[in-house]
């Protein structure tokens, strides 16, 4: 696959796209991209988050979870498959999904893939979880139903934000790397094309604003010669203000034979509305998430008065017991990096997620952590929202979870401690209570859960080393 050109705005020099990565012809790295968007970490920001997921994911998500099919019409056969080969596909797109590693459809694609490529083509909605190989299917849709000899724009993908528009597009990459007749523009913020272009290039993914503009305003893309339609992440699409709106003009421009595809990772009621709106005589598949829980999980409370009285209790604990890899949960950004300082006096190698660190640069602080080149991760929750690290033994709450009004947040507790059912290891979770309102909101989560959370004494050597048994 190849390439378009595009004009940035901070450099004001031509760029071009190549090798997945922005790049500048002054030899400026892609990053300038991503910081032109600077990302509020406190705020809660699900395409950031989602970024995260992506950058830090190298594996599929397994699920031992049915994915539940619901057909436009009921009494057409369904059709699964088990291997690429019963595809057809194309066989320089065979070849790039091998390279890519994979080896068999995931669990969505098993469905997904011979509904999006069926003739005539089917309307789909997909819900499952980060990771479960929903971008590479309708990738690989796109590129199968791009016809190479067209020079014009033949699939339309849109993203919430152009670092999801960038991450897409290198999929698109890779997974087109042995169809280089297929061209893929990026319509993003900074993509300046010159009055009266018309595009060339079969594949165009952008942001909804942008792709609205070419399509609309400035006619680089003639809308009626689109034969796919993706909307990505649609539950991250709805939490900006205007990108519903947007991609609802954009849906209408659009021939009646298109074919329209609509992910997204968790489906609210918002999210189904809008989705219905997107997508219509929709074959809809949803793969349930694999469900956290506390079971294999032995929980303990700490009574201090003070930061300074949790990080002794810490060190006790510490002290006493071998922890290989721990993850410690922060309320604010500021006690977070008083921790993490304090832990390094103390010899720890200490990682610390901060709320200013850019995604990527939050990414490379987990994939270290991962990577067991750090023995602490220290985070306030924001950072660390959905971020699986196998390996973490002990989790700790130097401050508990609550949520904006200051109520027990017990979905958060749950996905700060919990384990689905495929990492299956033990694991041991410390709370640190530090005033009656910390005790309140631990007794709530206890109620919640219903789950007992021990009292530990960690002036008591003796029974810490016990609960490492
Ligand atoms: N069939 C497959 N076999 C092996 N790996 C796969 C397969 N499909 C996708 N993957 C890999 O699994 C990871 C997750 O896939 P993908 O990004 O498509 O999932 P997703 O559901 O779109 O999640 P997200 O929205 O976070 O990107 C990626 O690293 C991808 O390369």
């Amino acid at each position: 696959i190849s390439f378009g050109t595009c004009n940035t705005t901070p450099c004001a020099s031509s760029c071009s796209v190549q090798a997945g990565l922005l790049q500048c012809s002054l030899g400026r790295p892609s990053s300038h991209f991503y910081q032109t968007s600077t990302i509020n970490p406190e705020r809660d920001d699900k395409a950031a988050q989602s970024l995260l997921n992506k950058l830090i994911r190298s594996n599929l998500v397994n699920t031992t979870n049915q994915v539940e099919v619901l057909q436009r019409d009921p009494t057409s056969p369904l059709y699964s498959v088990k291997s690429f080969e019963e595809l057809r596909l194309k066989p320089q797109l065979l070849q790039g999904v091998y390279a890519m590693g994979f080896n068999r459809p995931s669990k969505i694609q098993e469905t997904a893939l011979p509904m999006m490529l069926a003739e005539p083509p089917q309307n789909l909605i997909a819900q499952s979880q980060s990771g479960t190989g929903k971008t590479a299917a309708f990738v690989l849709a796109m590129l199968s139903h791009v016809d190479p000899e067209n020079k014009w724009p033949q699939c339309l993908c849109v993203s919430p934000t152009y670092e999801l528009a960038l991450q897409t597009g290198k999929v698109i990459e890779q997974m087109g790397k042995f169809y280089p007749e297929v061209q893929l523009v990026y319509a993003i913020r900074g993509n300046k094309l010159e009055r009266g272009t018309k595009l060339q290039e079969q594949i165009v993914i952008g942001t909804p604003g942008t792709v609205l503009d070419w399509c609309q305003k400035l006619k680089f893309i003639d809308p009626r010669k689109i034969k796919v339609f993706v909307l990505d992440e649609a539950d991250v699409m709805i939490a900006t203000q205007g990108h519903q709106d947007q991609s609802i003009r954009i849906q209408r421009m659009l021939p009646k034979t298109c074919q329209m595809l609509l992910f997204s990772a968790t489906f609210e009621d918002t999210v189904w509305n809008f989705a219905k709106r997107i997508v219509p005589d929709p074959n809809i598949i949803k793969l349930k998430r694999e469900e956290e829980t506390l079971d294999t999980i032995k929980q303990y409370y700490v009574i201090c008065n003070s930061k300074e009285e949790k990080f002794q209790a810490l060190c006790n604990i510490y002290g006493a017991i071998t922890i290989a890899q721990a993850m410690i949960f922060c309320h604010t950004r500021k006690t977070a990096g008083w921790l993490a300082g304090e832990l390094s006096r103390e010899g720890h190698q200490v990682a610390l997620l901060s709320g200013e660190m850019q995604v990527e640069q939050r990414a490379a602080v987990i994939e270290r952590f991962r990577d067991g080149k750090e023995k602490v991760l220290v985070t306030t929750n924001v950072c660390a929202r959905g971020i699986d690290v196998e390996q973490v033994s002990v989790v700790i709450n130097f401050d508990l979870p609550v949520d904006k009004d200051g109520n027990p947040d017990n979905e958060t507790y749950l996905h700060r401690i919990g384990r689905t059912g495929r990492f299956g290891k033990r694991g041991l979770a410390i709370n640190m209570v530090d005033s009656r309102f910390s005790m309140n909101i631990l007794n709530h989560i206890e109620e919640h859960f219903n789950k007992k959370i021990e009292k530990l004494d960690t002036d008591d050597l003796d029974e810490i080393e016990k609960i490492a048994n």
